[in-house]
């Protein structure tokens, strides 16, 4: 019979993703049979807010996180205290970072360095400055070595198989020419809604709240649209399509801030001034409508070239583009083998539930090369 063997779980972040994460690895079979040779116990040993921690100085499994969290009046661990406690842990770590903080990005060479291993949908660390990438896959093993492996499959496309995708054209040795499409969930679904084909659609404003509320947007939804959240996802792929990329503000990227509102001092005083910038929303779904068409949020990298840009777009109403619903993204993969006819994908780009697929099916690959 194989001895069983126990992996321990610390997560940080239980917003909209974090908390779908949370349900659904209580769902992973506690049985789980990722190594042919022993089943794999998961033990939750550390859950973590902005505010609070969750945690135990014997590594006892938290049993019931929701409640243990809601009562907790402990403080976060500083993030060298948390590295401490998950490096003493009896067993191999993986840390699930389901937060868009900076500092735990770039705490991640550390954590990897000492052993951690690491699944997140958090961009910051892979679209932050080209040495933090550098120093991420420097330190990550991925199977070989000390160090712990790194997963990071819904930074791009949410759950969508898209960092996947693209790492294995590269590593089978597909030339990839440009990536393009949609690649923002709350752009897609305010541009869907606000212009849709055929006419229609609310107030501009009213679509980012109903985006917000359905848990689309970061945590400041002016991150989606100053066009920073899709040229982080697209500073990451053109990384891996071999661009040295030095950040997402080293090219052009188009804000849909209006003017008078970058000095908004918070997300809430944003929220509530852009009623009345409506009307310059409107004017632009006119001007496209008089030629028969429609705008859409959308990306590319020409590898060839070395550009990347991030901006508005007119669509014929016909293109699939125009045609995507809900937070749709596509992405379009143009490659040596491909040729013309790229290969594309297509689906949910946002959303708690499809997001968490994303950082869960991480944790099962992490699984099975800890074995
Ligand atoms: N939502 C989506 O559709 C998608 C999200 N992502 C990425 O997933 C991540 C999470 O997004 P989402 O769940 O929507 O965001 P939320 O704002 O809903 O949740 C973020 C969570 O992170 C916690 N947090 C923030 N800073 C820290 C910190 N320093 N230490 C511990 N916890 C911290 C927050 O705590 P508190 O509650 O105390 O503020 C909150 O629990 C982000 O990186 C986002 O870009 C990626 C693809 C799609
Ligand atoms: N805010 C992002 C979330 C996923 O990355 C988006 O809208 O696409
Ligand atoms: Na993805």
């Amino acid at each position: 019979m194989p001895l069983p063997r126990q992996v321990f779980i610390a997560v940080i972040g239980a917003g909209g993703v974090g908390k779908a994460f949370l349900h659904q690895l209580s769902k992973l079979a506690s049985n789980l049979s990722c190594s042919p040779s022993a089943p794999t116990y998961l033990s939750l040993i550390l859950l973590s807010t902005s505010k609070k921690s969750v945690h135990h100085a014997d590594y006892k499994s938290l049993s019931n996180w929701e409640t243990e969290l809601a009562n907790s009046t402990t403080p976060p661990l500083p993030l060298p205290r948390l590295a401490e406690y998950l490096v003493k842990a009896p067993g191999k770590v993986v840390l699930v970072d389901n937060t868009s903080n900076q500092d735990v990005a770039d705490a991640y060479p550390m954590f990897l360095k000492h052993g951690v291993s690491i699944v997140t949908p958090n961009k910051k660390a892979f679209s932050g400055s080209y040495q933090l990438w550098t120093d991420i896959f420097a330190a990550a093993s991925n199977g070989q070595g000390s160090g712990g492996c790194i997963f990071h499959e819904s930074s791009v496309g949410a759950g969508l198989p898209v960092i996947s995708t693209l790492k294995e054209l590269v590593e089978t040795g597909d030339e990839v020419r440009r990536i393009e499409g949609v690649f923002s969930g709350t752009m897609s679904f305010l541009f869907n809604s606000f212009m849709p084909v055929g006419g229609g659609g609310g107030r501009f404003s009213d679509e980012v709240k109903t985006a917000k509320d359905k848990g689309f947007t970061e945590p400041d939804p002016r991150d989606d649209l100053n066009g920073l959240d899709v040229a982080r996802k697209l500073t990451i792929l053109a990384r891996l399509a071999g661009l040295k990329v030095e950040s997402p503000t080293s090219f052009p990227v188009q804000s849909l801030i209006p003017k008078e509102l970058e000095s908004c001092a918070s997300g809430d005083e944003f929220m509530q001034k852009l009623p009345e910038f409506d009307g310059k929303m409107d004017d632009l779904k006119k001007e496209a409508d008089k030629e028969g068409k429609v705008v859409r949020f959308v990306g590319s990298v020409d590898v060839a070239k070395g550009e990347v840009k991030v901006g508005l777009e007119k669509f014929d109403t016909s293109h699939p583009i125009a045609a995507l619903k809900g937070s749709d993204n596509i992405i379009a993969f143009y490659t040596k083998r491909y040729g013309d006819n790229p290969l594309i994908i297509q689906g949910a780009g946002a959303g708690g539930e499809v997001t968490a697929m994303g950082v869960t099916g991480d944790l099962i690959k992490a699984l099975r090369l800890l074995q």
